[in-house]
């Protein structure tokens, strides 16, 4: 059709990859939409200016450059699940809103799990390719049952939470790790939730991956973790290449290790050609049984991850909310000026409890949160922004993107999903006078069931220390020239501006501690901007009741209670991420107890 002079004021939307029509048809009414395959990172360039909306898949690449050439661009509509080939940073800097479709294509890639679990199993390729070839080797593709068997499940979210239900199906059993899943919706699938990564190895017979490709999760299966596993066992991977190492699983494929290898991804998409790499090689490894990266290829997902991000670009260019923006606002407009720094705060406690409270190599199971907000901003009238900001902050760490598509209009659900409970209370009289606002979060793991057959002698003083350990975590925070501050670490009072990367440590307050951890991060170029030692103020972890308050109530009986007086946070922000091998050196080298790094 030839552009008239009223099609020159339509937007413009291009679609590099092969979408289906389903969604594009609906953008055509008021949209042109340019369908341009095979363009090369430089073409992209050249002429996404154009353009209001751009509309991928996994393949193209939308890069920081990319963003910065698009002077017209409103939307990255990414019409599937990982949204780890967008720059989502860089686009949120932009103002750029970028939309997925968070289960338009889950069931089709559980679906392509459970294929490649059976056709490992059977030797389906292998014996169909024989076959072909007018061979008849019945002997040797002889295979397996899963029946009977366990399959290991890492990531027990959305698409592994279908997949543990069709094996259940197919009766295997089922356990999972998942440090963020919550305990009772694995029990309700009846999968066995265990507490780590070492924990599931030994135990699968076939182990498959259904995580986001994050920094926590890039490697995380390599020659370590492929070693504990039983010999003879099987691996999937159909989330993403990388998070298998590959030269790793090779050499087990190659020992023996492992008897097969199913995969779906790869680190590099399409896989380099080289026949010396380990792509080409387990590509082509008799054990193995690979894919082109189909597992949302199925006519239905398509179709509806088409239409989802194809409705959200209609809502972003009239001005509305969509519903699955990684990177949307939390705030209405009119909320803005009174609510942002609340919820740029609480966002941040959120994260701060994930990254510093939770190991990623370990199951946490604490769903249960009280957040407080105290004097001024318990006059707000609605608390929804700042429930939103703290799921937001909570999950924001773990999965897919920045935001992990919380928004105002779905926290409620994603709360409910992921199993975390929050009761909110205000109070219009603070605790302490020393902020015109506090908030206040208490993380509480859910109540187990006593142990009917153990009995243990637990000393005060042991059941005090076990409480501040284990039974509750507590983060307080505050604003200031609207920025947001920490105030409190569990016991510790503090005060620091809750942005950029930090280090925070744990150790016993002695003279000399500062120079040697400021020396091992300067041996390794790490530049600390500042630094607050954070005391032991509080006892315990009990909220708002500040250590002398505390000592005052204590009985003869506490007596015995460690001094805690000589235990500190130091709270280091430094100007880079650092690696475990770092952190891993303060603790032996720098006499720290214990120490994280977290990205607020
Ligand atoms: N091959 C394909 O075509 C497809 C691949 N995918 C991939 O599958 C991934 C998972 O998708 P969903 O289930 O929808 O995502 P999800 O966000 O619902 O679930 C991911 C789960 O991984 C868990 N997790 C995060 N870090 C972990 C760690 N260190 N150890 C163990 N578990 C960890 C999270 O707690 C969460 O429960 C996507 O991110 C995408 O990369 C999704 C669709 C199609
Ligand atoms: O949705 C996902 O995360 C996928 O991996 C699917 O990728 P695709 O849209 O098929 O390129």
């Amino acid at each position: 059709m030839e552009a008239t002079q009223e099609d020159a004021t339509r937007p413009k939307a291009l679609c590099p990859e092969k979408l289906s029509p389903d969604g594009l048809g609906l953008l055509r009414k008021s949209i042109d939409v340019d369908e341009r395959k095979g363009l090369t990172a430089e073409e992209l360039i050249e002429i996404i200016p154009a353009y209001e909306a751009l509309l991928v898949r996994s393949e193209t690449k939308v890069t920081a450059d990319l963003l910065a050439a698009a002077k017209r661009l409103k939307v990255v509509a990414r019409a599937g699940v990982g949204v780890d080939n967008v720059d989502v940073p860089a686009a949120t800097k932009l103002g750029i809103i970028v939309v997925n479709s968070p289960s338009g294509n889950i069931q089709a890639a559980a679906e392509h799990t459970v294929a490649l679990l059976l056709s490992m199993a059977r030797n389906i390729p292998d014996a169909c390719a024989s076959l072909k070839a007018a061979k008849w080797e019945r002997s040797r593709l002889v295979g397996v049952e899963v029946k009977g068997k366990t399959l290991g499940i890492i990531g027990l979210g959305k698409v592994g939470l279908i997949v543990a239900r069709m094996a259940r199906g197919m009766g295997m059993q089922v356990a999972a790790a998942d440090p963020y899943a919550s305990p009772s919706v694995a029990e309700a699938a009846n999968v066995n939730l265990v507490g780590s990564l070492g924990e599931l190895l030994p135990v699968a017979d076939f182990l498959t991956i259904h995580t986001p490709m994050l920094a926590s999760t890039k490697g995380m299966l390599s020659h370590a973790e492929i070693g504990q596993m039983k010999k003879g066992s099987r691996i999937l991977n159909v989330a993403r290449g990388g998070i298998v190492d590959e030269v790793a699983l090779l050499a087990a494929l190659e020992s023996g290790q492992i008897s097969g290898a199913a995969i779906d991804v790869f680190t590099k998409e399409p896989p380099n050609k080289d026949p010396e790499s380990a792509a080409s090689k387990l590509i082509a490894h008799p054990k193995c049984v690979c894919t082109p990266h189909l597992g949302a290829s199925t006519v239905e997902a398509q179709e509806n991850v088409s239409i989802d991000v194809c409705e959200q670009v209609l809502q972003i260019l009239a001005g509305e909310l969509p519903r699955s923006a990684v990177n949307a606002p939390i705030i209405l407009p009119a909320d803005h000026k009174t609510l942002q720094p609340f919820v740029a705060l609480v966002e941040k406690m959120g994260s701060l409890y994930t990254q510093h409270f939770t190991s990623p190599k370990e199951q946490s199971g604490r769903t249960t949160f009280d957040l407080t907000y105290e004097g001024e901003i318990s006059m707000i009238s609605s608390t929804k922004p700042l429930f939103a900001a703290f799921i937001k902050g909570l999950t924001s760490p773990i999965s897919d993107a920045e935001g992990f598509n919380v928004n105002i209009v779905n926290a409620e659900l994603v709360a409910k999903e992921r199993g975390i409970f929050v009761n909110e209370q205000k109070s219009r009289d603070p605790s302490t006078q020393a902020y015109s606002s506090l908030i206040t979060l208490v993380a509480r793991p859910p109540s187990r069931a006593p142990s009917l057959n153990r009995v243990e002698q637990v000393s005060t003083a042991d059941l005090n220390s076990r409480r501040a350990k284990e039974e509750r975590h507590i983060i307080s925070g505050y604003c200031s020239d609207r920025s947001p501050f920490i105030s409190r670490i569990d016991r510790f009072s503090t005060s620091f501006k809750a942005d950029g990367v930090l280090i925070i440590c744990h150790n016993y307050d002695s003279p000399g501690k500062i120079g040697v951890v400021g020396g091992l991060l300067g041996k390794e170029n790490v530049n600390i901007n500042f630094m607050s030692v954070a005391p032991a103020t509080y006892m315990n972890n009990e909220a708002h009741v500040p250590k002398m308050a505390q000592e005052r109530l204590r009985t003869p009986s506490d007596a015995s209670t460690p001094t805690e007086s000589t235990e500190a946070l130091m709270i280091l922000g430094v100007d880079r991420e650092v690696d475990d091998k770092v952190l891993k050196g303060l603790v032996e080298g720098g006499g720290v107890l214990s120490v994280s790094s977290v990205v607020l």
